[in-house]
């Protein structure tokens, strides 16, 4: 009796990669063919949900263009090809179901959120259908949510700190996959189908800005590429902690973030390569803290899971009232970074400009945001998902959610003081003006808050505040008792605090993690 063929369709999302791939893997343990196919789903590229913006902008598109095109030269010089599409996961799932005749499963990476876990759903309704296998498999995250230390998700902390103490002396990281040199083939027959451009989205080519901090591509091959550039040919890793909060350029952090959005880069075997340098170069505060930053993101994620769609509500985790402005007027000046506040106004553009935005930078727009102006959160998230070339729904939300106070942060009422937030990060005002030209002139760190400058000296750079730029639409009390001071070192941080940029590279001798935690609050 002839045995049928055993084919497995593995649908393709956020996990655009061959290293470490357990879908791939598990469907070329299970199948005689293999038909890795991804979707351009049209529904990622209508408007938020609240606000409008397009969904994904041009600078995620062009990234996200590139990493599927690399995955397809990838697989099929592994002997298998990727499969492009535009539709609907369920409806091109279903087509296939039709036209290839018997498939014996359907897998995929398993997603945290709303509207990923609803095509999760009509993919398995059209499969039971068929009567098709539906094979989910969870490989986001750098520990499996299977592996964690609670009993239920509803039981995760609330506090980072508590999640991260708990999985660290609890859980192991799963070791990563081995892939095979060659995967099984795809049935005969199907058309590969090319890459779209953005002119097929409606979307020009976002032009690289030669002041862009992250002047990369997407794919797989720049994600190891960068790997190897900021761990083996650098150390930049190992000065990652002195350097994280920096502002211009590309080796203050890793720029991990847009590659692990795809799933271009495996977490786990960015934990694999720290542990190899920690033991084949040097271990320290830094090569722990690119771990705990990765963390971060798993925390996210697993928020999500414990929260369903709560974390997309206007009163947050906490179902808090807070009475959100929606105005438009001083919206459009935090996005068009025109605030009249320097420091917002250079991360605002060098955002819209690149799709990039550090992390400092991040999180002072976001409590301007939702702190100084009081404006609704959700506007903001809103934003960053249409911009940012690392948008993670969990990592955005989470962390939106945290900043305005609604979320995962122990702390009451914490809010950033932008000018000083301004002074101990830029503390000589380069970042201003690199994104703010019409402040070009202003020297020093004076240039973080022109309207405390006298008018000779205004006019000297040639600024008229209210003209060539905007005074501050919002002044908050706080600002006041910085405005003249001047910072203590150009670009590092005041001493007395310790915690600016610096981008000297420092060799910490490894003196454990334990030293470090018992020096250390969390934050
Ligand atoms: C309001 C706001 C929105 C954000 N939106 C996103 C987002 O959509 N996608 C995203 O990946 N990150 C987001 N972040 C987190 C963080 O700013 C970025 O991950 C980081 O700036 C990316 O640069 P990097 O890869 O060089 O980070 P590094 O400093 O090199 O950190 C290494 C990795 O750790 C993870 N990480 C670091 N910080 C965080 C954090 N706070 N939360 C979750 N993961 C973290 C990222 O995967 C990052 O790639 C947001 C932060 C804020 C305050
Ligand atoms: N992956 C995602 N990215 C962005 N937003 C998402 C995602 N998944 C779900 N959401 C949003 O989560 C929210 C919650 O969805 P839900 O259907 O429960 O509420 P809703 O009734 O649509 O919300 P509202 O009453 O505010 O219009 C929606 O705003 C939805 O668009």
């Amino acid at each position: 009796m002839c045995v049928p063929a055993r084919i497995i369709v593995c649908l393709l999302r956020n996990d655009l990669r061959f290293h470490d791939n357990e879908v791939l893997l598990w469907a070329h343990r299970n199948a005689d063919y293999i038909v890795p196919l991804y979707c351009f789903d049209p529904r990622h590229y209508l408007g938020t949900h609240h606000y409008n913006f397009p969904k994904t902008g041009p600078h995620r598109l062009k990234f996200l263009l590139e990493s599927v095109q690399d995955l397809q030269n990838t697989l099929k010089k592994r002997g298998s090809n990727l499969l492009l599409k535009r539709g609907h996961p369920e409806d091109i799932i279903e087509d296939l179901i039709k036209q290839l005749g018997p498939v014996s499963a359907v897998a995929f990476q398993e997603e945290a959120t709303k509207e990923e876990l609803d095509v999760e759903k009509s993919i398995k309704q059209v499969c039971t259908r068929h009567g098709v296998k539906v094979h989910l498999i969870w490989g986001s995250t750098l520990y499996h949510r299977d592996d964690l230390p609670f009993r239920h998700i509803s039981s995760l902390p609330d506090i980072y700190t508590q999640f991260r103490k708990a999985v660290e002396t609890q859980c192991k990281v799963r070791p990563t996959n081995q892939m095979p040199e060659q995967l099984k083939p795809l049935p005969a027959g199907l058309e590969e189908g090319s890459v779209p451009t953005l002119e097929d989205f409606g979307q020009q080519d976002p032009l690289s800005d030669p002041r862009t901090a992250f002047p990369c591509s997407g794919g797989e091959s720049q994600a190891l590429q960068r790997l190897d550039y900021y761990f083996w040919d650098t150390n930049l890793v190992a000065s990652y902690k002195d350097t994280r909060n920096g502002l211009i350029g590309m080796d203050y952090s890793t720029k991990f973030a847009p590659w692990l959005a795809c799933g271009c880069i495996s977490p786990r075997y960015i934990f694999e390569q720290i542990r190899r340098y920690e033991k084949e170069r040097t271990a320290n505060q830094s090569t722990y803290w690119v771990i705990f930053e990765l963390l971060w993101r798993d925390y996210f994620r697993f928020v999500a899971l414990k929260y369903g769609s709560r974390i997309f509500f206007l009163r947050g985790l906490q179902d808090k009232d807070v009475p959100w402005k929606k105005d438009q007027q001083l919206f459009d000046a935090w996005k068009e970074g025109r605030t009249g506040v320097p420091f917002v106004d250079a991360n605002m553009r060098e955002l819209a400009m690149t799709g990039f935005m550090s992390n400092r930078g991040r999180q002072n727009v976001a409590s301007f945001l939702t702190k100084d102006l009081g404006i609704d959160w959700r506007m903001g998230a809103e934003w960053f998902e249409y911009l940012l070339v690392d948008y993670d729904v969990c990592s955005n939300y989470g962390n939106w959610l945290y900043s305005a106070g609604i979320g995962n942060d122990p702390r009451e009422n914490r809010k950033f003081n932008m000018i000083k937030q301004g002074l101990d990060y830029d503390g000589n005002g380069d970042y201003i003006r690199l994104w703010v030209s019409e402040l070009q002139q202003i020297k020093g760190g004076d240039v973080h808050a022109p309207w405390a400058l006298s008018n000779s000296a205004l006019s000297h750079a040639n600024v008229t505040l209210g003209k060539t730029y905007p005074l501050p639409i919002v002044m908050a009390p706080e600002w006041s008792r910085h405005v003249n001071q001047k910072p203590q070192d150009s670009g590092a941080a005041p001493a007395k605090r310790g915690k600016g940029p610096s981008y000297t590279p420092k060799h910490h001798r490894n003196r454990g993690i334990d030293f470090y935690f018992s020096r250390n609050k969390d934050v």
